[in-house]
């Protein structure tokens, strides 16, 4: 936005032939100070009635208007030197403001929101401002308002798109389930009714977009959205668009009232207005319909500041504002992984050492574990990556290109487990087939194996273990009629059933190498579909889907599904593989992008600076194992043998 003060400018452009209504007239233009000479720059603070923006009494800008008064924003000044005032909740759903590039209609839009900030609350208005890449400085100071709900340039990142469109569309349902509950269609009844219930309020919502063709050209799945959004009803929804060209998507035409500034060029001018005028128009002078105007704006120089530095207006505006009320509802968050990643207790209660539980989280059985975040555009929330191991994530597949992430979000399921139970409640047997990643677990006393696929023995072992396990519990389970695993749980803790209630979980590390032990992939099978029942858990890595034997494909509704080397091989969806970043952690589960956390603590991982300058540290091994040595040396109850690595006289569970 092009800074100071416009050139002086002549007298009004003529007006066209069309009739225009008579201005209305809100309450806040009476209490303008000082009343511009026709050639002077309007400022937007004087206008809009609250005067200079370092002096302005807070607790008075925001009083609610009368109904009347609402929604109603001062823009200019009319050739009577009169204000003119944008009706927002007038007839049309949209605003459009035009100019030729350069010409004010982004400064304008930047204006009007700042226009509307200063005479109503963020609890009456939330803006959502996006554009393309170039955007950024149309929205200047905007996110420092509370009533700025998003913003959001859209560039390279092809997940951006997705979000803002998922997070608006949200929003109309949310919305729309709001009117619904109070039986009402209109969101002005809904505002005069709301007070007197417990639902959230609901603040007109401003979408600004910034040159909305060239935002169309970046983001072309939002037309959809802008679809919808003309069409929602009365939602309390507004657009508000500034437009270099007049060429607009079809479901816009004749949906917005008509902002035209000036333009180099007359067709343009022809398409818009019907005549050649906007190509006469002096910078700074435009039409509101076919009412001529002076634009008023929110970036003159505050005469506080020096002429070599000037401040504009609208960020000592904005810094005078900015945590002075209740920010609006936040509809875009910051993208999952654009923060420093967090280690596995971050989402565990304090750790702390005890006789009976060893280090860890006070957390009760079943085996439910978080291990990491979630991104929830549509309701505008991110949620805990939870696996639930009594449920669906029974049988989990994790699936990724290699360096992925796949043993690590292995590893960090495993610790968040042996951080949350105790070796009596879960027990680990993992077929380490993919490298050494799964090494550092081997000293949990949570772990009876950690078998590398050479040692055809010890593989042999942990299948034959679990195989008993499972015939053991068939039986006990008919004997006892126990009709499931909570069931098994709950009779553990009331009465000795002769058998351990431990979950057990089976991790085959890289899939395609069972077939290098013949009969192994079948075993692995039958455990898959009797185990899970019986509390037998299976967790299995693989490059690809098509790694996995069909039958598995299927019985593994748990599904993580890191980056693959092909998105088009997605079983969640390919449009959603396509737009996760290529970064080891990104992950889909349950049709949502998220991150995992890594298997370390917390406070071993590096600042956010330090991650910036060195990425992350090559020993983060280490620290895993120092974490498996600190769990290991607290638990003071009852050990198993461990497969080739017999330590402790063994109970066999
Ligand atoms: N959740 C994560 N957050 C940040 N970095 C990660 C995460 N997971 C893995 N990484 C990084 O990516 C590297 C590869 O991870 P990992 O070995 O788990 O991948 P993989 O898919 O198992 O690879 P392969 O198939 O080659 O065994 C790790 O060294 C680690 O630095």
């Amino acid at each position: 936005m092009p800074p100071g003060p416009p050139p002086a400018r002549p007298s009004m452009p003529p007006r066209p032939t069309a009739p225009s209504p008579p201005p209305p007239v809100a309450e806040a233009t009476q209490v303008i100070r000082t009343e511009p000479k026709p050639e002077e720059p309007i400022d937007m603070f004087a206008l809009a009635g609250i005067g200079d923006p370092l002096r302005f009494d807070l607790s008075k800008i925001w009083q609610p208007r009368d109904v009347d008064q609402r929604y109603r924003v001062p823009i200019g000044l009319d050739e009577n030197q009169q204000p003119l005032l944008l009706d927002l909740l007038g007839s049309k759903t949209a605003v459009g403001i035009f100019s030729g590039a350069e010409q004010g209609s982004s400064q304008l839009l930047h204006s009007i929101l700042f226009g509307m900030a200063a005479t109503h609350s963020p609890a009456e208005i939330n803006f959502i401002c996006v554009g393309d890449s170039y955007s950024d400085p149309t929205w200047n100071s905007i996110g420092d308002l509370p009533h700025a709900a998003a913003i959001q340039a859209i560039g390279a990142n092809a997940s951006d798109e997705h979000r803002i469109t998922t997070a608006l569309e949200g929003e109309l349902e949310r919305r729309a389930s709001l009117l619904s509950a109070l039986s009402t269609q209109k969101f002005t009844d809904y505002q005069m009714i709301q007070p007197q219930t417990q639902l959230d309020p609901m603040p007109m919502l401003v979408v600004a977009i910034n040159r909305l063709s060239h935002f169309l050209e970046a983001a072309p799945g939002f037309d959809q959205t802008l679809r919808r959004l003309m069409s929602a009803g009365d939602l309390g929804i507004r657009l508000l668009f500034s437009s270099y060209t007049s060429k607009l998507p079809d479901h816009l035409i004749g949906m917005f009232e008509q902002v035209v500034l000036k333009f180099l060029s007359k067709r343009t001018s022809q398409a818009l207005l019907g005549n050649d005028r906007a190509a006469q128009l002096p910078l700074g002078h435009g039409y509101l319909g076919a009412q001529p105007f002076r634009t008023a704006r929110a970036d003159l120089p505050h005469p506080s500041s020096s002429p070599d530095y000037p401040v504009p207006a609208y960020k000592l505006f904005a810094d005078r504002v900015r945590n002075q009320a209740r920010p609006a509802r936040q509809l875009v968050l910051p993208p999952p992984g654009q923060e420093q990643p967090s280690g596995v207790d971050a989402p565990l209660p304090r750790l702390t050492t005890s006789e009976d539980r060893g280090f860890g989280a006070e957390t009760a059985s079943p085996p439910a574990v978080t291990i990491g975040t979630v991104d929830n555009p549509r309701e505008h929330r991110q949620d805990p990556l939870r696996l639930d191991f009594t449920g669906a994530e029974s049988r989990l597949a994790i699936v990724g290109r290699p360096g992925s992430g796949k043993t690590t979000a292995v590893l960090t399921t495993l610790m968040a487990l042996a951080l949350t139970s105790t070796p009596t409640e879960v027990r680990f047997h993992c077929l380490a087939f993919g490298g050494n990643g799964l090494l550092p677990l081997r000293n949990l006393p949570h772990s009876r194996a950690v078998a590398p696929s050479f040692d055809r023995e010890q593989v042999d072992q942990v299948l034959a273990h679990l195989e008993s396990t499972l015939d053991r519990r068939i039986r006990c389970f008919a004997s006892e009629e126990i009709d499931s695993t909570a069931d098994f749980r709950r009779r553990r803790a009331e009465a000795d059933l002769g058998e351990e209630a431990t979950d057990h979980f089976l991790v085959v590390d890289e899939w395609p190498e069972v077939h290098q032990h013949p009969g192994l992939a079948d075993r692995v099978l039958r455990l898959a579909r009797r185990g899970p029942e019986h509390g037998i858990h299976l967790v299995v890595t693989a490059n690809r889907w098509d790694d996995l034997p069909r039958e598995l494909r299927e019985l593994t509704r748990g599904r993580i599904e890191l980056r693959l080397t092909d998105p088009r091989e997605s079983l969640v969806s390919t449009p959603a593989a396509e737009r996760l970043p290529d970064e080891a952690g990104h992950c889909l589960h349950r049709g949502l992008w998220g991150t995992i956390n890594l298997p370390v603590l917390d406070d071993d991982l590096p600042s956010y600076f330090e991650l910036l300058e060195h990425g992350l540290p090559d020993d983060l091994p280490a620290k895993t194992r120092a974490l498996v040595t600190r769990i290991d040396e607290s638990w003071q109850g009852p050990r198993f043998s461990q497969l080739g690595h017999e330590r402790t006289p063994a109970d066999d569970g």
